[in-house]
């Protein structure tokens, strides 16, 4: 078969044998010829044959760039509150539903090498339309149809191909801007991809954002001084175009920044887009500079198109509608004026929406004429999607490309990495940024220290006496409910992060498993340091039973304790989204946790109701296990004959009298009771607690199984809760 090779996209369209044709009959797959790309992009191979595919009967063509059409959108919400006010846009029907419109009947297309704009007064529905067109919104809820180069696009492929750059920017503060970009590059491109092609890649996005005197500077937050606000947003949108998306989404990506910063901004998303991808964007009030970068505009009012069509013809359309702009006055301003002022009255801007409606009619069959002649002239080729994927990738495009698995009929793998990969990635960028902050986890190590010099000065030196024994419960039950209570600082950490997750699980930058079990192994060393320096400062001081194998196992308990505490309070984080929420829900559980954990009421003392709660409580295994590793194995008496009046009103009688008193006892019983026969064994008192049903090792399994039955359910959160797509 003949074919080119080279850099450039290979083409034959020529077939010599009947193998070949049948070759061509049977539809290769999109990731056999993405891999057609990959070896024709590879030195070994460098001549390759991706021409067959849909459009195999056609002579050689002239590649028509991509075109991103939208048909008829529309969405509506359902409204939660009579009272609230609703626009007029309302069908009958649909009122008397309460329902609201957010798009109603929204068309348009963006081409390849473009930058579309939608543009409206605050509520217009910019945000609606870019969800929409970026498929984050249920495929039920949405009417109408968005299709690719006249495909529909089916979602895991828009995943592949496109980006979506959100409002804030949710960046990992104390990385520098190389950092980041490098993160993302080694979650989005693919692990064939050498290092140093990944570096490369790299600092041509961070030429191509104008980043180079930032590259070295952390991004900062409110603690710490980092880039401007114009590079945080550059470096965000650069996050989401690693692997050079041919269609890049971007809601507001000029809010809050000075003209200069958005201008240049916009700048970048006009280089983008001319390298070729389709770049549509939500802006708010362009400035004259940035109204010359961009190609096409979308106006909407209140979820309806008012004007649709190049910035050029603005002044032809509103002058056609009877308000043309007068000398010197910014085009968008004074559109986004009028429509305001049209939404204030009583008819609202239904003329302007009809007006735009007819200028597209006209517009449409001016075209159409002019196509006619120039398909006449050219021979023209329309090649299907995924042949045009392919062509794309072989310009340069997805730098990812999109790794194929080829043992598969689906095209695309989803993920760039296999799980290993991600879980060291995300391992790698959490220690760095993490390394930097120190006072993060030198606050919760100074909670943990101070808690335990408290607890030791406290207890110090408890004796065998009855008091001794209370005092001695007392410690345990507080100390374990303080290892829970300290874990609740992961709460704003997580949150921090919760944000950054879902950006990046939204469009498969890695798994979400990934990201449990790296959250999961990178929490175990501070784990570990916790806990020795809880046990260090207290076990010694207090003067617990068992010397230095007590003290293991009383450090085991307590890493037991710090692991299903910090996985509970991880789990919570993932489902509660509010810091302070979180906060409440943690200590209240806490709370609940402690008080049914056998220290207050023992187990054979609470309700049979109430039973279940007991076994539910984290607190019950680390305080049982501590307990019986104080109390079980050591030969200590802890009343002895006389003590047995300590607490009660006889305390106060003289000790011959009680020993007397011990005597006749021992008479009535039938045995001989001294003032020193000892009464309470370490065994008896584990038995008074109720402490009979579980042993020691079995109390400290059960307590790590449920930090890890947590942290499956903390992935489960994350699955379920990130979904990212309206409803
Ligand atoms: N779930 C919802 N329920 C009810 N109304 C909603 C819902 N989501 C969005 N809206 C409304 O839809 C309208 C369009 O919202 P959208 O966020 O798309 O506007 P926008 O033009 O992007 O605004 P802004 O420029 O302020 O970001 C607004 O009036 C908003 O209040």
């Amino acid at each position: 078969m003949a074919a080119t090779g080279g850099d450039s996209f290979p083409r034959s369209w020529s077939y010599t044998n009947e193998s070949e044709l049948r070759e061509f009959a049977r539809r290769p797959t999109l990731g056999e010829l993405l891999k057609r790309v990959e070896d024709a992009q590879s030195p070994d191979h460098r001549t390759v044959d991706v021409s067959y595919g849909c459009s195999y009967l056609a002579p050689p063509p002239v590649l028509y760039p991509f075109k991103l059409s939208f048909q008829n959108l529309s969405y509506s919400v359902k409204v939660r509150r009579r009272g609230s006010s609703l626009p007029e846009n309302l069908t009958a029907e649909e009122n008397g539903g309460r329902v609201k419109l957010l798009l109603n009947d929204i068309s348009g297309e963006a081409r390849e090498g473009e930058i579309m704009a939608v543009l409206g007064a605050s509520g217009s529905g910019k945000s609606t339309l870019i969800d929409a067109l970026a498929d984050r919104i249920t495929k039920e809820k949405l009417r109408g149809t968005v299709t690719l180069n006249d495909e529909v696009l089916e979602s895991a492929l828009l995943k592949v191909i496109s980006a979506y750059v959100m409002q804030d920017d949710l960046l990992f503060p104390m990385l520098t801007v190389e950092e980041t970009l490098m993160f993302a590059a080694e979650f989005r491109l693919p692990r064939s991809l050498s290092k140093s092609k990944k570096k490369a890649r790299v600092q041509a996005l961070i030429d191509q954002l104008g980043l180079t005197t930032a590259a070295n500077t952390v991004i900062g937050d409110e603690g710490h001084r980092g880039v401007s606000g114009g590079e945080r947003r550059r470096v965000s949108i650069g996050i989401d175009i690693i692997h050079d998306p041919i269609l890049l989404f971007l809601d507001e990506p000029t809010s809050g920044l000075d003209s200069t910063s958005a201008f240049m901004v916009v700048k970048v998303l006009q280089r983008i887009a001319q390298s070729g991808s389709i770049v549509i964007t939500s802006i708010h009030q362009p400035s004259y500079r940035i109204l010359s970068l961009l190609d096409r505009l979308i106006f909407l009012s209140r979820g309806q198109t008012v004007y649709s069509g190049s910035p050029a013809e603005l002044s032809d359309f509103l002058a056609d509608f009877g308000h043309p702009i007068p000398e010197n006055e910014n085009r968008t301003e004074f559109a986004l004026d009028l429509v305001r002022d049209l939404e204030e009255t009583a008819g609202g801007t239904r003329s302007m929406v009809e007006h735009n409606k007819s200028w597209q009619w006209k517009n449409k069959n001016h075209l159409k004429g002019q196509r006619t002649i120039r398909r006449n002239s050219s021979h023209r080729f329309h090649l299907c999607l995924k042949d045009a994927i392919s062509a794309s990738i072989s310009r340069g495009k997805l730098v990812s490309g999109a790794p194929i698995d080829s043992n598969r009929s689906s095209s695309f793998s989803k993920f760039s990495n296999p799980l290993w990969t991600e879980i060291l990635v995300l391992a790698k960028r959490s220690i760095t940024n993490s390394r930097r902050m120190p006072e993060l986890f030198g606050i919760r190590l100074g909670a943990v220290l101070i808690t335990g010099v408290i607890l030791a000065t406290m207890f110090w030196h408890l004796d065998n006496s009855p008091k001794g024994v209370k005092e001695r419960l007392g410690f345990f039950a507080f100390a374990m409910s303080t290892t829970f209570y300290t874990c609740a600082e992961a709460i704003p950490v997580f949150l921090q992060e919760r944000y950054i997750f879902m950006r990046e699980t939204a469009y498969n930058a890695y798994r979400r498993s990934s990201y449990v079990l790296a959250h999961s192994l990178i929490s175990i060393p501070s784990l570990i340091i916790l806990s020795l320096a809880f046990s260090g400062t207290t076990y010694f001081a207090v003067g617990l039973a068992g010397g230095f194998s007590g003290f293991l196992f009383f450090f085991a308990a307590v890493l037991a304790a710090f692991w299903a505490g910090s996985s509970f309070v991880t789990f919570l984080s993932g489902v509660v989204s509010h810091v302070m929420l979180g906060y409440t829900v943690v200590v209240a559980i806490l709370a609940y946790f402690l008080l049914f954990s056998g220290f207050f009421l023992s187990r054979d003392r609470m309700p049979p109701y109430w039973i279940w709660f007991h076994y539910m409580s984290l607190v019950k295994y680390p305080y049982e296990a501590v307990l019986q590793n104080e109390f079980e194995a050591t030969a200590e008496c802890f009343v002895r004959g006389v003590q047995m009046f300590d607490n009660t009103p006889l305390a106060t009688v003289p000790a011959a009298a009680k020993v007397e008193l011990l005597k006749s006892m021992g008479k009535t019983l039938g045995f001989n009771i001294t003032g020193s026969t000892c009464v309470t064994t370490g065994s008896d008192v584990l038995r008074q607690q109720g402490i009979t049903d579980l042993s020691k090792w079995n109390c400290i399994w059960i307590s790590m199984a449920w930090g890890f039955f947590f942290r499956i359910l903390f992935y489960f959160a994350l699955l379920f809760g990130s979904k990212n797509k309206r409803n």
